[in-house]
């Protein structure tokens, strides 16, 4: 016998979809087995977040991976964030493979609109949605010891050495970190290091399952926009070689194939403009995005 057969017709419907919801959680519970424990490394990118609805959307995910045991960290972006508050400033900018071009004033108003704004409206999001968030940069704590990439992009830094004990301890102990990626060097100056890197490079210092990257398209597109759904170190390789991949899509995919390289399991390029994203990535059969893997 169908369990609703004995429920009013007009209740049907409702009693059909809770059965639908009941199957769907039962149909997730290997997957809940399989990452149970294991340490996520999620990096929110500044279209991803687009409106508040998609934020508070991506804070229940969190905390729901947390909720059935696994050791979430947030690492987040803002680059449109920061373009808007410099052209408020009336100061100019440029990008250089992906990477800005960062003055100390530059830094000055990356470091207030990442560390300062995003960072406190993410962790806001997470513990609206029932989650206990701390908010830290790459200063806190030693996380991020930045070094000036060169190749005249001034204080546009890279991870040099990083201190992970700080997330170990707070995912210990049930909490949520939620980093931004504006880090010091040793003499404390500020570094403006591209939240993919900074996220890349967490993650292989956690020796992070996966390493998700949520942007503002649905993965690695070849040049006829289809999907690319799997992909090699190699193949990562001859996008940027060739040219097919442009722009910010070239720091995800250096910090991709750094990362797998350093022993992630896997890295994932998703569509964080769609809602549920990392769910379908991590409890179904049907992943979401490109998975890159060594
Ligand atoms: N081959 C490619 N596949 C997908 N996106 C690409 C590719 N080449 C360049 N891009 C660009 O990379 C962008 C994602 O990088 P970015 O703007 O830095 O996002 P985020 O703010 O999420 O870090 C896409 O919106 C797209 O315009
Ligand atoms: C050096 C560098 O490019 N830093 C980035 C940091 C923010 C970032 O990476 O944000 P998204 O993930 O939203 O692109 C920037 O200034 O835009």
């Amino acid at each position: 016998m169908n369990p609703s057969d004995d429920i009013p017709f007009q209740d049907r419907r409702k009693v059909d979809s809770g059965w639908n919801s009941a199957f769907t959680l039962s149909r997730a519970l290997p997957f809940i087995q399989r990452h149970a424990g294991a340490t996520i490394v999620v990096k929110f990118g500044g279209h991803a977040m687009g409106t508040p609805e998609l934020t508070a959307e991506f804070a229940k995910d969190i905390v729901l991976l947390r909720q059935v045991g696994l050791r979430p960290v947030v690492v987040h972006g803002g680059g449109p964030q920061i373009g808007s508050m410099l052209s408020r400033l009336d100061i100019k900018t440029e990008f250089k493979d992906g990477l800005r071009v960062s003055d100390m004033e530059t830094v000055g108003v990356a470091e207030m609109v990442l560390s300062g704004a995003i960072n406190k409206s993410l962790v806001s999001a997470i513990n609206c949605a029932g989650g206990r968030a701390v908010g830290l940069s790459g200063r806190d704590a030693r996380l991020i010891t930045a070094a000036p990439k060169g190749e005249g992009l001034g204080f546009t830094g890279i991870p040099a050495a990083t201190d992970v004990r700080v997330l170990n301890t707070l995912a210990d102990a049930g909490f949520i970190p939620v980093v931004s990626p504006i880090s010091a060097d040793e003499t404390g100056d500020g570094f403006n290091i591209n939240a993919d890197t900074a996220a890349g490079c967490l993650a292989a210092a956690l020796t992070a399952t996966r390493l998700i990257l949520m942007t503002d398209v649905a993965g690695v597109l070849d040049t006829d926009k289809h999907l690319l759904t799997d992909l090699s170190r190699a193949d990562v390789q001859g996008l940027i070689d060739d040219g097919t991949a442009q722009g910010g899509m070239i720091p995800k995919l250096q910090t991709a194939m750094d990362a797998v390289g350093d022993g992630v399991e896997a890295v994932v390029i998703l569509d964080g403009r769609r809602a549920h994203g990392l769910l379908v990535e991590l409890f179904t059969d049907d992943g979401a995005g490109t998975l890159i893997h060594a």
